[in-house]
């Protein structure tokens, strides 16, 4: 729905015809049509431009009538008298019926002339459909034209009192005061009125007057704070506001209970708001703070004390002094920079029946102040940063009343503020909290600990586990001791009962024990700490004991400190106290003495041992298998166990010792372990080093493989010898078993007579890959186990059970 409006405005003062204005309420009647449309529709860039045209053209007829004693010659013939309808004929929802409902009263009441014109009933009923579809811009001459209504209604009140200092508070107030004034021309554009006899300052002459225009505000009001839309005014029984005015006493009945429950809390003390409001030339009120206090109030246009200004030169301004409302007005101001904020004490004072007109202000005030804050609300551009509310600067110059305390804080503390991690949490908190500077998050300390490590952790287990691993440093702290408690005992009658302060428990120790099922120290952290003791308590509750934690290791583990062996861990169960826990302190119930009946000592827990282990484990095996890279260990090792090394043709297949069990019928197991290959010069790191042969360091018995279809396979077997007496002297003299693999090669046959001939001992000669003679290689690994067994009897130790 595109319209084009052309402005029916005549440019000069002495072309203002009946037409003209004709034309005028007809395009507002287009226009608030389109603007409905548009609300419908959900067009708020296009509402808010009709808005502003309708709003130029309102404010334009209401200056013509202002300022035109003949302003009744000029406008069209009224309407009949159960014209109930808005503009155009729109449908009369509910609400509009209460307005008129309130406006024929009104007529009733007063003259008991025609209803208003049809500019009276498009003024007010027309954008009383668009104020209670839309909160915002629209509210503004919604607002005022209902209060036309209300001020049509009681005009006969407006002969009572009238007193002439009225006039200047109510032009003060700004932009705001537009409004009114131009309620008051409506007044004065009826013919039935007898405002329009009188100048432009008769219909603020009349405290009644300015009651009726409070009321129209407190319709507002309404609408903009509790959302029930201006059916609400014709709803609420008007009740006598002041019993010593007449004629509009019905007007003003209930609006007292009305701003009891919308300001009943009262005003303080005046703040200055310095708040000015400025309508530019295209309808747009522009927000700026300046000096409040102290604000001229410029005449520009002819006599009446209304002012309206259409171009974007004019200012309004509030002179304060000329009415005794300053902290009414300021409340208004507040009120609508901090709509949530409704707590105003004291605020009573303007609405007590025998009050005068400035109390009527105070009210009239505030309800401009709601009025004129729903307005802004919509508004865009330069003057919408304006609007912001909660501004930091602003906040920083409210009263403190108007500033939440955790603001306040906020503001004295001058320190960026850091929000509780909780808060971070709140999905609105950035929006809450506007007034803040740039939230600055937490350093994440705590984070770190709690749930970045814990990923690592894991990351760092599973790719552990992945790797065997043979040695491991580790860092271990006792827990520490439990406070002991200082307090002593009180109970009725009983009132000093001695101490009963508790000691504290007894951190927890960090102990090593042997797991027959831990393959490796891959499970081993490098950091533990020990469960710290609870404190004491009162009543001699003693703090309960940090419980022991253990750490598994795997059987053949050596616990080395500044690298002297203090533990050695070789049969399953083994245990070693690697931290002992702090001493819990004690509570001051320990302290008690005979020369001392109320002692109040009480001592800390002691905090837990710390040492730095290095935790190696030698695998435990009966049986190792030595041999060149090649040579087939670990195919041996799967053809006689259960246990699954990686075989391939290529050197240094197996990097970690596996190890295998070889079950027998006698349900005797024999572990044997396979390592990797070793070279010449493996004593000088070629290869990978003999570090590994810690691993058949604990092997009671050996197995030497050698790969029978390499030539002069017994240099293989010097070889092995010589690197195990590098690695440990009479390494090589153990009990062993020399295995001649690969037998079902062709050379291997060759090679085995020649390796044979040159070794006393006799040669298994076997294959791994077709099993030939795997059955002699068990035999003889069963005697060296039985000869093993034999000498652990002799020795009075049991042997290595797997
Ligand atoms: N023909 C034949 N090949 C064998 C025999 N035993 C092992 N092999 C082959 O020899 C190669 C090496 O076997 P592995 O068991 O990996 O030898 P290894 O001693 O464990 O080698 P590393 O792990 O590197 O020290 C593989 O290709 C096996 O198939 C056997 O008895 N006969
Ligand atoms: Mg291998």
């Amino acid at each position: 729905m595109s319209v084009a409006f052309a402005s029916a405005r005549p440019r000069g003062k002495g072309e203002v015809t009946q037409q003209t204005i004709q034309k005028m309420l007809d395009e507002n009647h287009h226009l608030i049509q389109c603007i409905m449309d548009y609300q419908s529709k959900g067009k708020t860039a296009e509402c808010t431009q009709y808005q502003q045209i309708l709003h130029r053209n309102l404010v334009y007829l209401a200056t013509i009538a202002d300022s035109n004693q003949n302003m009744q010659s000029l406008l069209p013939a009224p309407p009949t008298q159960n014209m109930n309808l808005g503009p155009g004929g729109m449908p009369q929802s509910g609400s509009n019926q209460s307005i008129h409902s309130q406006s024929n009263l009104s007529d009733a009441i007063g003259t008991g002339l025609p209803p208003s014109s049809l500019m009276q009933s498009q003024i007010s009923n027309g954008p009383n459909h668009v104020s209670m579809q839309q909160s915002g811009q629209n509210t503004m001459p919604t607002t005022s034209m209902s209060m036309t209504v209300s001020s049509h209604g009681t005009g006969p009140g407006y002969s009572h009192t009238v007193p002439a200092s009225q006039n200047v508070p109510m032009q003060g107030q700004g932009s705001i005061g537009n409004y009114v004034s131009r309620t008051n021309i409506n007044m004065q554009s009826n013919p039935v009125s007898m405002m329009h006899q009188q100048a432009a300052t008769s219909h603020y002459n009349s405290a009644q007057g300015g009651s009726q225009h409070y009321q129209g505000q407190s319709s507002i009001a309404m609408m903009s704070q509790s959302n029930q839309g201006s059916s609400m005014m014709g709803q609420r029984p008007m009740g006598p506001y002041r019993p010593s005015q007449q004629g509009s006493s019905q007007q003003y009945m209930g609006q007292e209970e009305y701003y009891s429950e919308q300001y009943s809390h009262g005003q303080g003390a005046s703040e200055p708001m310095n708040q000015q409001y400025y309508p530019d030339g295209h309808g747009d009120y522009a927000y700026q703070q300046s000096s409040y206090t102290e604000q001229s109030y410029d005449r520009s246009f002819e006599d009446s004390t209304q002012h309206y200004y259409e171009g974007g030169n004019s200012q309004y301004s509030q002179q304060q002094a000329g009415y005794q409302q300053g902290a009414a007005q300021q409340q208004t101001y507040s009120q609508q920079q901090y709509p949530n904020q409704q707590s105003y004490p004291g605020q009573q004072q303007g609405y007590g029946p025998a009050q005068g007109a400035s109390s009527q202000y105070s009210s009239y005030q505030q309800g401009q102040g709601q009025q004129y804050g729903s307005y802004r609300a919509s508004q865009t551009g330069p003057s919408a940063q304006q609007q912001r509310p909660y501004g930091y600067e602003q906040v920083s110059m409210l009263p403190p009343r108007f500033v939440s305390t955790l603001t306040r804080a906020i503001l004295e503390s001058k320190r960026p503020w850091i929000p509780a991690a909780d808060t971070l949490l709140d999905p609105g908190y950035l929006f809450k909290q506007q007034t803040s500077p740039r939230p600055l998050f937490l350093s994440c300390a705590q984070c770190s600990n709690h749930q970045e490590p814990k990923r690592k952790r894991n990351l760092s287990e599973k790719k552990l586990k992945r790797y065997f691993v043979d040695h491991r440093r580790v860092f271990v702290t006792g827990g520490s001791g439990g406070n002991g408690m200082s307090c002593f005992h009180s109970e009725p009658r009983k009132e000093y009962g001695g101490p009963d302060g508790g000691d504290g428990g007894d951190g927890g120790h960090i102990i090593l024990k042997v797991d027959r099922h831990v393959r490796s120290l891959s499970s081993v952290l490098s950091v533990y700490r020990g469960f710290d003791g609870e404190p004491g308590g009162s009543k001699n509750c003693y703090g309960r004991n940090g419980d022991c934690l253990y750490i598994r290791v795997p059987p053949g583990t050596l616990v080395k400190e500044e690298n002297e062996i203090v533990a050695d861990l070789s049969q399953p169960g083994d245990e070693y106290i690697a931290a002992l826990g702090g001493a819990g302190g004690k509570g001051n119930r320990f302290f008690l003495a005979n020369d001392n009946r109320a002692p109040v000592t009480c001592t800390p827990g002691q905090p837990g041992q710390e040492r730095v282990l290095y935790l190696e484990m030698k695998t435990m095996a009966h049986a190792g298998m030595v041999g060149f890279p090649n040579a087939g260990k670990s195919s041996l090792l799967r053809a006689i166990s259960n246990a699954k090394p990686a075989v391939a043709s290529y050197p240094f297949t197996t990097l970690n010792p596996h190890v295998g069990i070889v079950h027998y019928e006698d349900y005797q197991q024999v572990a044997v372990a396979d390592i990797p290959g070793i070279i010449r010069g493996a004593h000088q790191n070629r290869g990978l080093g003999f570090a590994f042969l810690r691993h058949i360091e604990r092997c009671r018995f050996l197995l030497f493989v050698v790969d029978l279809s390499i030539a002069e396979p017994w240099t293989q077997l010097e070889d092995l010898k010589y690197e195990l007496e590098k690695y440990e002297e009479g390494l090589s003299e153990r009990p062993h078993a020399i295995i001649g693999n690969k037998i079902d090669l062709p050379q291997s046959k060759v090679n085995l007579p020649q390796l044979q001939a040159r070794l006393e001992q006799k040669v298994i000669p076997l294959s791994a890959l077709t099993g030939e003679n795997l059955e002699e290689l068990l035999l003889h690994l069963k005697e060296l186990y039985d000869d093993y067994v034999q000498i652990e009897h002799k020795r009075g130790q049991e042997p290595l059970n797997w």
